[in-house]
């Protein structure tokens, strides 16, 4: 029997640059092409296994390494994947596409001035006033991602406009090429 093994799509980009809006956006729409999809949101999972890992360098590579083993395992029996997580060092990413076999990585590019404009969830604001550390983009680094497959601007495009381009992506390159092992 062979079995069509999924894809891992990992949105990597500052906090409120609009990984969680475009995650939701790619999920309807690989549904709707009648195909498995996970979200692996990294704000949910951090959650989920009980606030085990910080915001440190050393705590965001692991909490990094739990999502890139959940995300190839659903890859692995034919779940396709979405991942919602900052992932901020170009580390992180060389290991995501070293470990996942079907790995697109985009980059969600949104200037720092707009995610503090809008702040969706108040972190900035925290940061500012000193209450959050190790903020990316404020106290912490973000890296630039160096090898991406797509970048989306999502200060000067639209949510639709953004997900085209994904969309577009994944049916070129895995939907309509259905990737056999
Ligand atoms: N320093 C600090 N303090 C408190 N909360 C923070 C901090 N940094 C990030 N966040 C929140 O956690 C979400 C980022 O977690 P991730 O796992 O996606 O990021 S990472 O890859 O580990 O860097 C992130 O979610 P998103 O806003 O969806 O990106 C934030 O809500
Ligand atoms: N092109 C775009 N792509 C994604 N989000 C966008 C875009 N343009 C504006 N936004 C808005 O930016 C915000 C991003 O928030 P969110 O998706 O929670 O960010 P993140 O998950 O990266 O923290 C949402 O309010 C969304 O409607």
């Amino acid at each position: 029997m062979t079995m069509n093994k999924g894809f891992t799509i990992w949105l990597t980009g500052l906090s409120g640059a609009g990984k969680s809006t475009l995650a939701i956006e790619i999920e309807k729409f690989i549904k709707e092409q009648g195909k498995p999809v996970q979200v692996l949101d990294g704000d949910i999972i951090r959650n989920e296994v009980g606030n085990l890992f910080g915001y440190t360098r050393e705590d965001r590579q692991k909490m990094g390494r739990v999502v890139r083993t959940i995300a190839k395992l659903l890859n692995d029996n034919g779940i396709n994947v979405i991942v919602a997580a900052i992932a901020a060092y170009e580390e992180m990413r060389v290991a995501n596409r070293d470990k996942i076999d079907n790995y697109i990585e985009v980059y969600v590019n949104c200037s720092i001035d707009t995610c503090i404009e809008r702040d969706v969830k108040g972190l900035y604001k925290k940061a500012l006033r000193g209450e959050a550390k190790h903020v990316v983009g404020i106290d912490d680094v973000y890296e630039v991602p160096e090898h991406f497959d797509i970048e989306v601007k999502t200060d000067i495009e639209t949510v639709e406009e953004s997900g085209k381009r994904i969309k577009d992506f994944i049916l070129k390159h895995y939907i309509r090429n259905e990737i056999t092992t």
